[in-house]
């Protein structure tokens, strides 16, 4: 197996759904396959907060998840427990500033993707150094989804990494919907990750079919 290449990892960017059993008001299960079925090209098994899944519950879901993803060919990630990925066989791992180095983990998961979240040219660069296939740069919005969110910098931050040279493949994060998603694609982002605007919608169907919409590239 080879490192992902930067065309392809850019395509899966495009509209990159994370999700965990706190961020759904359906049965997670239908809101992935809604999800997938409208179109997003990435997913992303983020279990986090005082509710969430631990030990063996979190290994049976995450492998649901996965089946799903699976039997409709798109990609799955796991947020964080990089032995979990290593167990599930993920497609890849994303890791936040706080958690085991970038480096530590590219040596563990061998060509696996690798994510790294980045909020500043300094992060940026180094998350380069040490072998991410891309990088999630936010919040550009404020978000709810997240409760030790960083301060929302805007979309300029965004261009202000493109035209620092930063030219791996970035997704952004943080409070994106349908009504914002395109100034974000303009600013340089390759793609746009969301939870809480598939997850939490009436239709997750709906809600990804217009987010594909608006990240279409032109
Ligand atoms: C995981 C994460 N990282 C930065 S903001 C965020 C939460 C994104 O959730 P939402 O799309 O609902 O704002
Ligand atoms: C914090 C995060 C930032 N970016 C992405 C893509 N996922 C995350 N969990
Ligand atoms: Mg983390």
């Amino acid at each position: 197996m080879t490192r992902i290449s930067t065309e392809t990892m850019k395509e899966l960017l495009r509209v990159y759904f994370i999700m965990g059993s706190s961020n759904c008001k359906k049965n997670p299960l239908s809101v992935l396959t809604e999800a997938i079925t409208g179109g997003i090209t990435l997913f992303q098994f983020r279990e986090k907060g005082k509710e969430a899944f631990t030990g063996e519950e979190k290994y049976a879901f995450a492998k649901e998840l996965q089946k799903i993803c699976r039997q409709h060919g798109v990609p799955f990630i796991v947020n964080d427990d990089v032995e979990l990925a290593i167990e599930l066989d993920a497609d890849g791992v994303h890791i936040g500033q706080d958690d085991e180095k970038a480096d530590v983990v590219r040596k563990k998961i061998g060509d696996k993707i690798l994510g790294v979240s980045a909020h500043n040219l300094e992060e940026a660069r180094a998350a380069m150094t040490a072998g991410a296939d891309y990088i999630g740069v936010g919040p550009i919005f404020p978000t709810t989804s997240k409760d030790d969110a960083k301060e929302a910098q805007g979309a300029s931050i965004i261009r202000f990494l493109r035209d620092s040279g930063i030219d791996i493949p970035i997704v952004a994060i943080g409070g994106i919907t349908h009504e914002n998603a395109s100034e974000v694609i303009a600013a340089g982002a390759d793609g746009v990750s969301v939870i809480s605007a598939i997850a939490s919608a009436e239709s997750p169907f709906d809600a990804t079919r217009q987010l594909v919409q608006c990240v279409k590239v032109k």
